[in-house]
């Protein structure tokens, strides 16, 4: 094999969330056009209590993206010391407020603010994030919902190496509720065998030595090594870890995306991996709350309902 066509096949293996994502937000300028068409202007409010550096980070990108596809942001700043019930009527105004389809609340919250609640506040069909309990409810029982952005992220990056996942064993490292239990109903709903993998399990490299499709969620850096991967698997690696090295900072995975290389069938780099298809699918659900605000508003005007979205 001559060093161009293993430069070729080292592209295929490694699964271009960056490219992907271009694909995503592609259509969903399409899908803003059209409903600009319709008198529709999507609109994302984006907001941020406190200064987490990291936070900053995500939430400038979110926004540029929103830029790029045509649809309007709205920023809310609140302080450190903002109080739950400030928050609170902050989401109720923007509940109300029919411009707005779509509500982020960035996370995580500072300490003393009860997220569940304040998840709980943004009406369902504004819910972008896919965090409300009727929308993991709903995506439990299968139904159509806005789903959360990481898991229906990477089960596009999965779609375009795998394009049938049926009967296949995913094991999904990590439980927490905004990625490792929504990632597992996803790839229930697409007939994987799904192993749960969390901090209590017992013998975590076995478990994920069976996996087909191996899914790293945990927040710890490069923990996943080769020997814990079978050869032929496909993994998707969610973290998102910066460290220190010689005096300089470094984004890597949970994956040792190096040492597993030879093993892998694909794998999805740390950065250019599972971020972009993040914010990617946000755009995509705050197109798709549009729609559904837009398509509810229409139907009521014909029946002379008053239930409003
Ligand atoms: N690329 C992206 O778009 C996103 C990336 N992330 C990144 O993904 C990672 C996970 O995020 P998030 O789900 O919010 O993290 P959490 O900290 O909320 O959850 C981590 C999960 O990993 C489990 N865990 C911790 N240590 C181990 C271990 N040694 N062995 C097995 N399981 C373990 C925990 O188990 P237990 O429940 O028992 O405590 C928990 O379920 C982070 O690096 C985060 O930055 C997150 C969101 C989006
Ligand atoms: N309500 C809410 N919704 C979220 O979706 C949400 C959240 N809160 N809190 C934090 C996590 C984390 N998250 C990321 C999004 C993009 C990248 C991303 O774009 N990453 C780039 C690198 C960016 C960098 O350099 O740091 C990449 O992987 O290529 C990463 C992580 C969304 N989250
Ligand atoms: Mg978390």
């Amino acid at each position: 094999m001559n060093s161009q066509t293993q430069a070729i096949l080292a592209t295929d293996k490694r699964i271009d969330g960056k490219a992907i994502s271009a694909q995503v937000l592609s259509e969903v300028a399409e899908q803003v056009s059209q409903l600009q068409a319709q008198g529709v202007q999507p609109c994302l409010a984006v907001v941020l209590v406190g200064k987490d550096p990291a936070s900053q980070v995500y939430v400038k990108n979110k926004l540029l993206r929103a830029a790029d596809v045509g649809i309007l942001s709205v920023e809310h700043y609140l302080p450190e010391h903002t109080s739950e019930e400030t928050l609170l009527s902050l989401i109720e105004s923007l509940n109300e407020d029919a411009k707005v389809q779509g509500i982020l609340v960035q996370l995580p919250l500072p300490k003393g603010i009860d997220e569940i609640k304040v998840l709980e506040a943004i009406k369902p069909i504004k819910d972008v994030d896919g965090f409300h309990s009727s929308n993991v409810g709903g995506l439990s029982q299968g139904r159509s919902v806005l789903q959360p952005c990481t898991p229906s992220g990477c089960m596009r990056l999965l779609k375009h190496v795998c394009s049938d996942m049926s009967g296949m064993h995913a094991v999904v490292v990590g439980r927490s509720n905004i990625v490792g239990k929504p990632m597992a109903a996803l790839l229930l709903q697409a007939n994987c065998t799904v192993t749960l993998v969390h901090s209590k399990s017992r013998d975590i490299q076995s478990l994920c030595q069976m996996a087909d499709i191996l899914v790293a969620a945990v927040g710890r850096p490069e923990m996943i090594k080769q020997d814990w991967v079978k050869p032929g698997a496909i993994v998707i690696d969610v973290g998102i870890n910066r460290v220190e090295k010689d005096g300089s900072t470094r984004l890597v995975g949970d994956v040792d995306y190096a040492d597993v290389w030879d093993s892998v069938e694909a794998i999805t780099p740390v950065p250019g991996g599972v971020g972009p298809m993040t914010i990617a699918m946000l755009m995509s659900n705050t197109v798709e709350a549009a729609q559904r605000q837009h398509a509810l508003v229409s139907m009521n005007r014909v029946d002379g309902s008053r239930e409003s979205p």
